[in-house]
């Protein structure tokens, strides 16, 4: 347990855990009081088993968006149905509720986020609670709440209760000033929206807590993501998931963002797949602890010419969101991932073309059912 010898070494150094060291005197329900804070000799009376070991005990927070019920079902073929519990603060459907654990869990309420953990001897934090782009910029306070004192709660609990702490960071985490074409993983980093400051300062708060707490933090940007069984939560790339359903359903598709607007994406099994290998890199492996990952980069227009190919009487039409459009404008067009690729092997699968057909047969395969029924 490498994180656990750094912290006892840097506790040993500063005398103080990470809360104690930003405001914690406000905040007594958060005196940090358990591993890897605790004695030695009360850490090994509750060690526990090998067989409890091999397997991380995880718990998904904002579970209930358009990537956490897809990655509970990846991880549970890996780890086992009840080693896995998705949490949010929404009512899950029947479907999810009976397909494994699921609680209630605010991240804005620190010591009900502290008792799932402990309640649930949770290992890995997957920390997937946010408000996305465009919504955020309609809500900024709850966005802020959310996305950051949200996140310095979940970085909390993490480093009282020594979990590894996966945070999705985001394209959006770059600005207009930040080379987009391609975006490398270190480069100037000015977002102009709620979601992308928010998103760099977990970055570096996540960074941070390694660098001084030895938290095991890792971090993917995502690109637009794009799944056929989930619904999007208010993104500027929403537009890349809808545009199959519409296809299908009605043949057209009013797009709102401009016809050439470039921006990088990824199928949904790429973006869980990578978020998997990247928690289970070996910690020497990773040479940065935020990484970019790409798989294919396209236009509105672009995927109407792939459409066309399947569904010939598709017609997209343009109305565009000036929020959104503004928004898009600042995104990197390319993303670089070679970090990625050359440090824990990351490879995407999906293309435009597999995407493209693999979202046409989920939506026509749904639409064949509902009209049988
Ligand atoms: N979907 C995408 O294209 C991309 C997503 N990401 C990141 O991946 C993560 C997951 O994204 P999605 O599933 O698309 O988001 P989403 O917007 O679909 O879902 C977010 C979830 O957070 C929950 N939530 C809100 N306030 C909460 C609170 N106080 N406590 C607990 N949960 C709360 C919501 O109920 C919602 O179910 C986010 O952090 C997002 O920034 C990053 C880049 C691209
Ligand atoms: C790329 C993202 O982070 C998200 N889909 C959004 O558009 O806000």
């Amino acid at each position: 347990m490498p994180a656990v010898r750094t912290l006892w070494r840097v506790v040993g150094q500063m005398g103080q855990g990470p809360a104690c060291g930003c405001g914690m005197a406000a905040l007594p329900g958060r005196a940090l009081g358990t591993s890897p804070w605790q004695s030695p000799a009360d850490a090994s009376f509750h060690s526990a088993s090998s067989s409890e070991t091999d397997r991380p005990r995880v718990l998904i927070t904002g579970g209930l968006g358009q990537l956490g019920v897809g990655l509970a079902n990846l991880l549970r073929k890996q780890f086992g149905k009840d080693n896995v519990i998705l949490s949010d603060i929404r009512k899950p459907s029947d479907r999810v509720f009976h397909s494994g654990p699921f609680i209630y869990s605010d991240i804005l309420d620190y010591k009900n986020l502290r008792e799932s953990v402990v309640n649930h001897r949770i290992t890995w934090l997957f920390h997937y609670s946010a408000l996305l782009s465009a919504v955020g910029e309609a809500n900024v306070s709850l966005a802020r709440a959310v996305n950051i004192t949200g996140l310095h709660n979940v970085l909390d609990v993490a480093a009282e209760h020594n979990l590894r702490l996966f945070v999705p960071s985001t394209i959006g985490a770059f600005g207009p000033t930040s080379p987009r074409n391609p975006t490398p993983d270190l480069c100037t980093q000015r977002p102009r929206t709620i979601y992308g400051v928010s998103k760099v300062h977990a970055e570096l708060m996540g960074e941070y807590y390694h660098y001084r707490y030895g938290l095991d933090f890792r971090c993917l940007r995502y690109p637009g993501v794009i799944s056929a069984d989930s619904q999007p939560g208010g993104g500027t790339t929403d537009y890349a998931v809808q545009i199959f359903h519409d296809a299908v359903k009605n043949g057209k598709f009013e797009c709102n963002l401009k016809p050439s607007t470039r921006l990088p994406m990824m199928y949904i099994d790429d973006c869980l797949r990578a978020t998997l290998e990247v928690m289970e890199a070996p910690a020497e492996s990773l040479s940065l602890r935020t990484y970019n990952v790409s798989a294919m980069s396209f236009s509105p227009e672009e995927l109407a010419q792939e459409v066309l190919k399947h569904i010939p009487q598709f017609q997209i039409t343009y109305n565009v969101d000036s929020v959104r459009q503004a928004i898009a404008d600042s995104w990197p067009m390319n993303f670089d991932d070679s970090n990625a690729r050359k440090d824990w092997g990351w490879k995407h699968v999906f293309d435009l073309p597999e995407l493209v057909t693999t979202m046409l047969n989920f939506h026509g395969s749904q639409s064949r059912v509902a009209q049988a029924n």
